[in-house]
């Protein structure tokens, strides 16, 4: 029997000295709890992913030395006989390593570096480090232990195969696997195959947390050789999950597997002597919609807090987008870091101001009204505006006047726009777009929808007052640019165009698939010319956390100026 650990932690990149603390503190309490060994997620020390840091060969260096320092450290605060892998930065003379340390007693017992290096989607890893060719085995208290880091596991035969002809009984495996809606029901059936190929039970620890558009989930867990889910942590909170294993040492050989070469030292090789096991811990995955907003709440919170703002600034217009962003930024920093602003315009509403009030009644948030008529009139009068950029420059004084209360108070500007908006281009550039982050840019309007009535009934189960005004659900979007405008006057419908939305910016199909799929030619037309020219508009948004499979920004990334347009060939 072995006792393991798995350390569910939020790094902060670059932060050396913070995250090997953290490594100390959550060691101690895994030696506490009587486990034999704690793994931390993929790059722990550092934080991931790195990007271009990866490429300074100082910060190689201090993440080689911070390793070194923290087994010294380990061992000073008691946890010597603990078995730590902790991944972290190496660099050699073949360039920066994706890496992973067993320490032990002081030292580091083994090095191994990440063999496959994703290169798709929100990863650009053949960028920034060189793959490895080894892999050690490690036999402690007469288990033997392999390892492989994240996307070893996701590329069958390579590593895993080898750790199971080398016959280990268990594998540990550090990641950082952002998250998108649904992928836990990628993942866990992945590693369980993976376990039950190689024949060892497998012990996924993943990070939790923010960084920049990625957030990552946890859902850290244990299955056994044969599959079956031992253990599992919540999602999206820091947790240290405990398993006992029973695992029945065959004993390990080393050589050359797969072409990959199985290197083994032994540390210890007695058995423990039996000890009562725990009760297993099996967290239950989080409903879709608790999860997606679990995800905006810490991927913003993070943001916010890992960048050093401790309060936020943006219009409340009364109208849903911003109703939600507010929803979120309270649960995610609390109602006395949010300072919501009402901007009536000549064509704002008496609704609007009145929504906007009631949702900062009922967030208990600050807020205060500041006209901008006036302004807007200066500007209007003085430039001869009309039309558009008449319409727009309502939108531009109420940046100009929340990036000025930023200057002036230390408050981050939350961008309010929705996925959909963002695909058409539905949003004034140095206007609306103006802020630092934009918690639902990922999230298209329809599930904007959803997500406030999920939240409002999650309110009511709890005997709470639901945060967003029912006025701000129900009633037709509208910009309020202009008297009487509303946004189907510029768009489809929005259940129509985010279905459109979804097959050509999620699935990536092309003209002839849409007409397949019942989309009628006109409509497909307007919405893919919409989102083609508004690439521009996307690339100067501020960032904001990544929900779907494909993300605007690093996952779907293409050309600005760009003749190419589907059509009909
Ligand atoms: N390829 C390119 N590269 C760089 N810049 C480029 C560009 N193409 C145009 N531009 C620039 O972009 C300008 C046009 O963009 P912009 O000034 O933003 O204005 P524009 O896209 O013409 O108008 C904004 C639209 O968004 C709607 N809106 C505004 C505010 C809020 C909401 C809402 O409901 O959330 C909707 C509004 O009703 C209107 O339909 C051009 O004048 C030009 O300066
Ligand atoms: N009268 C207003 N007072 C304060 N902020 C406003 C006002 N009008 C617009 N904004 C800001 O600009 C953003 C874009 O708002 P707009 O009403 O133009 O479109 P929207 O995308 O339908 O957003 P929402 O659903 O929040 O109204 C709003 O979310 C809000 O942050
Ligand atoms: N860090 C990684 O290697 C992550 C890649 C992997 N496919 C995942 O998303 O989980």
């Amino acid at each position: 029997m072995l006792r393991i650990a798995l350390a569910q932690v939020n790094p902060t990149v670059g932060d050396l000295t913070g995250n090997a603390a953290q490594t100390v503190e959550w060691a101690r309490k895994a030696a506490e709890a009587g486990a034999h060994v704690v793994v931390f997620p993929e790059m722990s020390l550092t934080g991931y992913p790195v990007e271009d840091l990866a490429l300074r060969s100082t910060f190689g260096e201090a993440s080689r030395s911070a390793l070194l320092g923290l087994a010294a450290s380990l061992a000073e605060a008691g946890c010597g006989e603990l078995l730590v892998y902790v991944g972290y930065l190496d660099v050699d003379d073949v360039g920066p390593r994706d890496a992973a340390a067993a320490l032990y007693r002081g030292e580091v017992v083994a090095r191994q570096f990440k063999h496959h290096l994703p290169n798709y989607g929100v990863f650009d890893e053949q960028r920034w480090f060189k793959a490895g060719r080894t892999l050690d085995v490690l036999r402690l208290h007469g288990v033997e232990i392999g390892m492989a880091i994240c996307e070893d596991l996701w590329q069958a035969g390579g590593p895993v195969t080898a750790l199971g002809a080398a016959g280990v009984d268990l594998v540990v495996s550090p990641n950082a696997s952002p998250y998108e809606r649904s992928k836990d029901d990628i993942r866990l059936p992945l590693v369980a195959r993976r376990a039950a190929e190689a024949g060892a039970a497998l012990v996924y620890a993943n990070q939790v947390g923010g960084q920049d558009d990625l957030v990552f989930d946890g859902d850290s867990f244990v299955v056994g050789a044969d599959g079956e889910l031992l253990a599992r942590a919540p999602q999206f909170t820091e947790h240290l999950l405990v398993a006992d294993l029973s695992l029945e040492s065959g004993g390990c050989t080393t050589g050359t597997f797969e072409g990959i070469e199985v290197r083994r030292r032994v540390l210890s090789a007695d058995p423990v002597p039996a000890y009562e096991p725990l009760a297993p811990v099996l967290s239950e995955p989080l409903s879709d919609e608790a999860e997606v907003w679990s995800a905006l709440v810490v991927g913003l919170r993070d943001y916010v807090h890992k960048n050093g703002f401790r309060s936020v600034v943006f219009g409340f217009s009364g109208g849903i987008d911003s109703a939600v962003t507010a929803a979120l930024a309270v649960d995610a920093l609390g109602p006395d870091s949010v300072h919501g602003v009402s901007m009536p315009s000549e064509y704002s509403s008496a609704h609007s101001r009145d929504d906007a009030a009631e949702l900062a009644r009922r967030l208990g948030c600050h807020f205060r009204v500041e006209p901008v008529a006036e302004m807007v009139r200066i500007y209007v009068e003085r430039l001869g505006l009309s039309g558009i950029a008449e319409e727009n420059i309502q939108a531009r004084v109420r940046g100009m006047l929340l990036m000025a209360l930023s200057n002036q108070e230390g408050h981050l500007v939350l961008a309010t726009g929705n996925k959909t908006e963002l695909a058409v281009g539905y949003s004034t550039m140095y206007g609306d777009a103006v802020g630092g982050f934009a918690p639902i840019k990922d999230v298209f309007k329809t599930q904007v929808w959803t997500l406030a009535r999920w939240r409002n009934a999650e309110a009511e189960k709890r005997g709470e007052v639901p945060p967003i005004p029912e006025h701000s659900i129900t009633k037709p979007p509208s910009a309020e640019l202009r008297p009487g405008q509303l946004d189907t006057d510029s768009l489809p419908e929005y259940g129509l165009l985010d279905d459109i939305l979804d097959d050509y910016v999620e699935g990536d199909r092309g003209y002839a698939d849409l007409v397949a799929a019942g989309f009628a030619p006109e409509t497909i037309d307007r919405v893919i010319r919409m989102v083609d020219r508004s690439e521009h508009k996307r690339r100067q948004y501020p960032i904001g956390t990544k929900i779907a499979f494909r993300a605007f920004g690093r996952d779907r990334r293409l050309p600005i100026t760009n003749c190419w347009r589907e059509g009909e060939f």
